[in-house]
C-alpha cells in the first residue's frame, strides 16, 4: 500500500467487520471507522448517501470554467498548493471518485494564494494520481474525468472579497441547484479561523449543508488548541466540523486496535509483567521539501509525535475504557532530545540541511527530530518506557511500534 493514499478518515458509517465491535468516534460523535479501499483511501457514505437522496440530472461535458454542471457536492480544497493537498487529499478524492463514493455532478475547487490555472493545477494534480487501485480498468479515462471537475481560485486566506468570488464561481457551476459545500482545510492550522470565517460568510452552501475538515495540529498546546475551537464556533456548529487524523486510517493503526481487543491470547500477556519497553518510531527518509511555511511554526514534535505517535500509544496501552492519557506522567525536559538535520553527502548525492529549504528561516531552530520516554502511571504499565522517536530526513522510510519483551 502507498501509504499516501491513507487519507480520508472522515466520519462514516461502519463497515461490517471487526471494526464494528469498536467504534471510534470522531470529533463531532459520528462515528469514525472508515470504510477503506485496497489502498487504504477510505470513503464516506455521507457524500454517497446525499446522492441517493438528491435526484441527479444528466451530467454535463465538463472542463470550461463557466459551465453550468449542476453540482450537488462542491469540495473546495483550501491550501490546494500544498503538499498534503498534492500527495494525500486530491489522491484521495480522485480514489474516492474512482470507487463510485462521490456523487455524480461533484466538483472540486483548489483554493490558495499561488496564482494557477484550472489547466495548471490539473496539471499539477495529474502528476500525483496514479493507476494505483486494484481494480485497473478505464483508470486513464476516469482520471481525464475527475480532471475535468477541478477548478482553481488564487485567494487570499483572509479576504471575505477573495471568499466571494469564489462563492461565484461555485454558484456558476452549481446552477441553482441544491448543492452541499465542503471546505478541506490543507493549511497551517495558525489560518484555519481566517478561512472559516470567510468560508462560512461568504461561501456557505444557501440550500445545503456546509461542513469544514480541519487537519492536526489542533493548535499548539492546549490553551491554544480550546481557543482554536472556540473560534471555530463562532462560525461553525460542533456537527460541521470534521477534526481529521489521517493515522487512525492507517492499517497499522486499525489492525492494532483488532489486535489488542478482539484476541484474549493477547490480554494477560499486554502488561509490565512481559513487556520492558515500547518502541514508537516514525522516520522517514525524506525532509520538509517546501513545507517550511507549516513545518517551522509546528516542528516535529507538534507535527508527529503529539498526534500520530500519541495515538498509537494510547490505542496500544488503553484500557477499555480509555483512561491512559490520564495516568501519563508529564514529560521531564531530560526525558527528551531534539535536534535538526543537517545536509550531506551519499553515494555522490547531496542533500541539502533543514534550513537549506527556501521556506525555512535560515536560523530556524525548529526540531526536525525528537526522542522522548514516556510513562504511564497505572498497574499495567508501571515502570515500562514508551520509547518515542520521529524524524525527517533520516537514513530510512518506516513506521514502527513493537513493545521489547
Ligand atoms: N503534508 C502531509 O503529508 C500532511 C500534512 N498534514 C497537515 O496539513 C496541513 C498543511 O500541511 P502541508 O500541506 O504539508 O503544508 P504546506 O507548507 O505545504 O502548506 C499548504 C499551503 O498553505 C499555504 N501556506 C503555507 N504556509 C503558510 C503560512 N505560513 N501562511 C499562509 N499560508 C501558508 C501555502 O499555499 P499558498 O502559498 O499557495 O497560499 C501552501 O501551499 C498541516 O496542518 C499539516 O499538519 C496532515 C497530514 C499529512
Ligand atoms: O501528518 C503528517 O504525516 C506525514 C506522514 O504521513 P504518511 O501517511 O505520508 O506516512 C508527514 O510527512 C507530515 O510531516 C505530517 O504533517
Amino acid at each position: 500500500m502507498d501509504s499516501s493514499s491513507s487519507l480520508w478518515n472522515s466520519c462514516i458509517q461502519p463497515r461490517n467487520n471487526a471494526m464494528n465491535n469498536f467504534q471510534l468516534k470522531c470529533s463531532n460523535g459520528h462515528p469514525l471507522n472508515a470504510v477503506s479501499s485496497h489502498d487504504g483511501v477510505a470513503g464516506s457514505s455521507i457524500a454517497k448517501e446525499d446522492s441517493k437522496t438528491q435526484p441527479i440530472e444528466a451530467s454535463f461535458p465538463l472542463s470550461d470554467a463557466s459551465e453550468c454542471i449542476g453540482s450537488n457536492l462542491s469540495i473546495t480544497v483550501v491550501g490546494a498548493s500544498g503538499d498534503l493537498a498534492k500527495k494525500k487529499i486530491f489522491p484521495a478524492l480522485f480514489a474516492l471518485y474512482y470507487e463510485d463514493w462521490l456523487p455524480e455532478n461533484f466538483i472540486v475547487y483548489g483554493y490558495a494564494r499561488t496564482k494557477m490555472t484550472d489547466e495548471e493545477l490539473r496539471n499539477m494534480i495529474s502528476r500525483t494520481l496514479t493507476c494505483r487501485i486494484d481494480k485497473r480498468e478505464n483508470c486513464e479515462d476516469k482520471m481525464d474525468q475527475f480532471l475535468k471537475r477541478c477548478f482553481y481560485h488564487s485567494g487570499l486566506y483572509n479576504s471575505e472579497d477573495d471568499f466571494s468570488d469564489l462563492d461565484s464561481k461555485l454558484k456558476e457551476k452549481e446552477c441553482g441547484k441544491d448543492s452541499n459545500r465542503l471546505f478541506y482545510l490543507s493549511i497551517p492550522p495558525n489560518i484555519f479561523v481566517d478561512v472559516v470565517k470567510c468560508a462560512s460568510l461568504k461561501a456557505s452552501s444557501r440550500n445545503g449543508w456546509t461542513r469544514v475538515i480541519v487537519e492536526k495540529p489542533f493548535g499548539r498546546d492546549s490553551e491554544s488548541s480550546r481557543e482554536l475551537t472556540r473560534c471555530l464556533k463562532q462560525y461553525l456548529t460542533e456537527e460541521q466540523i470534521f477534526r481529521i487524523d489521517h493515522y487512525l486510517g492507517k492499517e497499522l493503526v486499525e489492525n492494532l486496535s483488532v489486535l489488542r481487543f478482539s484476541n484474549l491470547v493477547f490480554e494477560p500477556l499486554w502488561c509490565r509483567n512481559y513487556i520492558r519497553n515500547v518502541q514508537l518510531i516514525f522516520s522517514e527518509d525524506f525532509g520538509t521539501e517546501g513545507r517550511g511555511g507549516y513545518f517551522d511554526n509546528y516542528g516535529i514534535i507538534r507535527d508527529i509525535m503529539q498526534n500520530h505517535l500519541l495515538q498509537i500509544l494510547a490505542l496500544f496501552a488503553m484500557e477499555t475504557p480509555v483512561k491512559v492519557l490520564r495516568s501519563m506522567r508529564q514529560i521531564q525536559l531530560e526525558d527528551v532530545v531534539v535536534g535538526q538535520y543537517k545536509g550531506h553527502n551519499k553515494s555522490g548525492k547531496s542533500y541539502p540541511a533543514y534550513t537549506d529549504d527556501p521556506t525555512v528561516p535560515k536560523d530556524s531552530l525548529t526540531p526536525t527530530f525528537a526522542a522522548a520516554a514516556l510513562f504511564i502511571d497505572n498497574a499495567r504499565w508501571d515502570g515500562v518506557p514508551f520509547l518515542m522517536k520521529a524524524g525527517k530526513a533520516l537514513h530510512t522510510r518506516r513506521y514502527r511500534i513493537f513493545p521489547l519483551l
